[in-house]
């Protein structure tokens, strides 16, 4: 079938979206304003690809994952997800389809977890025998068999996020945006949901669309990242790619027993001094070890703590080097 050929499973070309804003700029006098939410993105997914979609706020991300589902039309350009154009045949796509959006639920909030599956079930038309299987496997993968019973608004934001991703994966859905899946969860809910993502991509095949703000569920998951700003695609390539594009620095943050004048020691240097407390700021490539061993022989050191770059950073980065290249 033409509509599963590997290549382009998900498919854009020169996709926008023109939002028309009104601003009031004084008595009775309104402005017409046109924000470029989406400008001419193009790209493509193929079939069982785990592709993270990542930027800072207000880039377009959401604007993007609207129009794939069809809540949206684009205002120019082509989009294709499985064959279908996602805003003229938005039910049929449904079937296709599973969201997960980190930040709501797509659950009943007052009725047990099940009752919300038995809903979707029905909603869905998914053949008993499949919705059986289905809600099985996908118990059991997300330990979810005692929270059942239980109203969603008493479950905690890890246990809800299970949930929401056992319901978006109901239909057998061939594709899976998610947005910001690990929003908030404490560190082992998050390696929960990686690891379960790893799985439902390895065994099923699906095609996964990912934004996120951690760097680590795409260090994680995704062989290969998008970046988009203004609603412009920055890049695409793997992520490796993108820590050397922005040439990123990861931070060590070091607690003395007092207030000392900044620290002196080679291949770093201190971004923030706050008592007792400074910040220094190292290559990303090269290993912490040597600069803690030289802080911890030179200096009065109580504690410390490597922080990884943040993708928020790393794309500020990128961007600064474009504007001064
Ligand atoms: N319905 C709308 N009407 C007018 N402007 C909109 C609308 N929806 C989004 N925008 C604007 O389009 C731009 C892109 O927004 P979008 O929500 O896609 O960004 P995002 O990358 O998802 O950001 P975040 O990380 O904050 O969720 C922003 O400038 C936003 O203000």
């Amino acid at each position: 079938m033409a509509e599963d050929m590997g290549e382009g499973f998900i498919e854009l070309d020169r996709v926008e979206k023109v939002f028309e804003v009104r601003k009031k700029t004084g008595f009775m006098k309104r402005e017409r304003r046109e924000v470029r939410a989406v400008d001419s993105i193009s790209f493509r997914v193929a079939r069982g690809e785990m592709v993270g979609y990542i930027g800072p706020n207000g880039a377009g991300k959401s604007t993007t994952i609207k129009m794939l589902t069809g809540i949206l039309a684009p205002s120019g350009g082509s989009l294709r997800v499985a064959g279908i154009d996602p805003s003229r045949e938005r039910q049929r796509l449904a079937h296709r389809i599973g969201v997960v959006f980190g930040q709501r639920t797509t659950l009943w909030w007052d009725l047990p977890l099940i009752d919300s599956y038995k809903l979707m079930h029905r909603m869905y038309r998914i053949p008993d025998a499949r919705y059986r299987e289905n809600l099985d496997r996908l118990v059991e993968l997300l330990d979810l068999a005692d929270l059942l019973d239980v109203p969603v608004r008493q479950l905690s934001l890890g246990q809800r996020m299970r949930g929401d991703i056992a319901a978006a994966l109901l239909h057998d859905p061939d594709v899976l945006y998610l947005d910001e899946p690990t929003i908030g969860l404490d560190v082992i809910s998050k390696a929960r949901v990686r690891e379960f993502l790893r799985e439902v991509n390895a065994e099923r095949g699906t095609t996964v669309l990912l934004t996120t703000h951690d760097l680590q569920d795409i260090e994680q998951l995704c062989s290969r990242v998008m970046v988009i700003d203004h609603g412009r695609l920055m890049y695409d390539g793997p992520l490796a790619g993108l820590h050397e594009a922005g040439d990123s620095e990861r931070t060590l943050v070091v607690d003395l027993e007092r207030e000392l004048p900044p620290i002196e020691v080679p291949q770093a240097r201190v971004v923030k001094v706050e008592g007792p407390r400074q910040w220094l700021a190292f290559p990303a490539g090269a290993s912490a070890a040597p600069l803690v061993a030289r802080i911890a022989a030179e200096y009065p050191l109580v504690d410390l703590s490597v922080r990884e770059p943040d993708i928020e950073a790393v794309i500020a980065k990128m961007y600064a080097e474009k504007a001064t290249a």
